[in-house]
């Protein structure tokens, strides 16, 4: 039996489960029907956690576990792990950034696509027969049109790569102006959506980006702008954001992310004017595997004593 224990805040595919249960001794918190049980049992044996993006690492958790050495995110994002407390404690985190990058640049670039030619509407339009019956309505380019990026970090800039390839014009906000990229800095949030014609939201989540998209950045893009979201529900004004799609002060959204996943406002079901996903931007065979080895590969360099392939804190 192996010594070192695990617990495991949520699951991850087969082939993960099959190496970290030959290598610890995991347990499984997502399928404790007492899970206060569960880690009053264990908890004091528990030496690291594998949790997932969403899952994230609760300091009431964390206290729970008096071992504790490791937090390992499966997902780059770390908005659900309380930092400042594993900081203090001595507890790091690690997180899988760079392997998923290509794949949430795709999905953004896929979202871009639908929202503005309206792929998902027009595949319901020929499914129920309404080709040659009606006009399929006309449709937005996206080609050539202005792209507002908000987050030009490691997905940020491969999303401005692949809208450059279609002969947009870029200018993005972040906190500081990335000295490496050439496309226009904007300071000013509300300034990049006037000028945009599609916004792309690509930031951390986290109290510092909390519905940085509000109802006066969603009417300064106006009637025919859309907004792309990929980054977390929490960046987003969503009672702002409904009302805009509802009245049209903006034209429509894409969204991989929302408050409340996945029991997100039923509000979003009935809009005509936006495509969803189910927060999927790193769901692919090739990126989920290389995401669980990395999570794999923190965890072994941290019982080996070797430094941290993927280290936040
Ligand atoms: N939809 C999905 O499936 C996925 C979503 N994500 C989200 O994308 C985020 C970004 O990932 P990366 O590009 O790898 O991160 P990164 O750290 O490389 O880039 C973050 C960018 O946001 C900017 N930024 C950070 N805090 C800010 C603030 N308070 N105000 C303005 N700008 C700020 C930074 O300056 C940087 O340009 C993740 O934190 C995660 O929340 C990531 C992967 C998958
Ligand atoms: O890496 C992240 O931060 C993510 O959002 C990944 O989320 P997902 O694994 O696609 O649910």
């Amino acid at each position: 039996m192996p010594d070192v224990e695990i617990l495991m805040a949520g699951a991850y595919p087969e082939w993960d489960m099959v190496d970290l249960e030959a290598t610890y001794r995991v347990h499984r918190l997502w399928e404790a029907a007492d899970r206060q049980a569960l880690i009053s049992k264990v908890g004091s044996n528990i030496r690291a956690i594998a949790t997932r993006g969403e899952l994230g690492a609760s300091a009431d958790l964390m206290k729970q576990l008096p071992k504790l050495e490791i937090v390992s995110c499966y997902g780059v994002g770390t908005d659900a792990i309380d930092l400042s407390y594993a900081r203090a404690k001595g507890i790091r985190v690690t997180n899988t950034p760079d392997v998923l990058t290509e794949d949430v640049a795709d999905i953004a670039i896929g979202l871009l696509l639908s929202t503005a030619r309206q792929i998902p509407q027009a595949d319901v339009f020929v499914r129920t027969g309404q080709w040659g019956n009606v006009p399929m309505p006309l449709v937005t380019r996206v080609s050539g049109k202005k792209v507002g990026i908000v987050g030009m970090g490691r997905i940020g800039k491969a999303i401005a790569k692949r809208t450059a390839a279609f002969g947009c014009d870029i200018s993005y906000f972040a906190r500081n102006r990335d000295q490496d990229v050439a496309y226009g800095y904007e300071a000013n949030l509300v300034a990049l959506a006037n000028w945009a014609d599609f916004l792309i939201v690509i930031v951390p989540g986290g109290a510092a980006t909390m519905k940085i998209i509000n109802a006066e950045v969603l009417e300064a893009l106006g009637p025919e702008g859309m907004l792309i979201n990929v980054s977390r529900g929490t960046t987003v004004d969503e009672e702002a954001l409904i009302a805009a799609l509802q009245n049209r002060t903006i034209q429509a959204a894409g969204l991989d992310v929302f408050l409340n996943e996945p029991k997100i406002d039923a509000r979003f079901l009935t809009l005509p004017n936006v495509v969803l996903q189910p927060h999927h931007g790193s769901g692919t065979i090739e990126t989920r595997k290389a995401m669980g080895k990395l999570v794999r590969d923190n965890l072994a360099a941290h019982f080996a004593d070797r430094a941290l392939p993927t280290p936040v804190v």
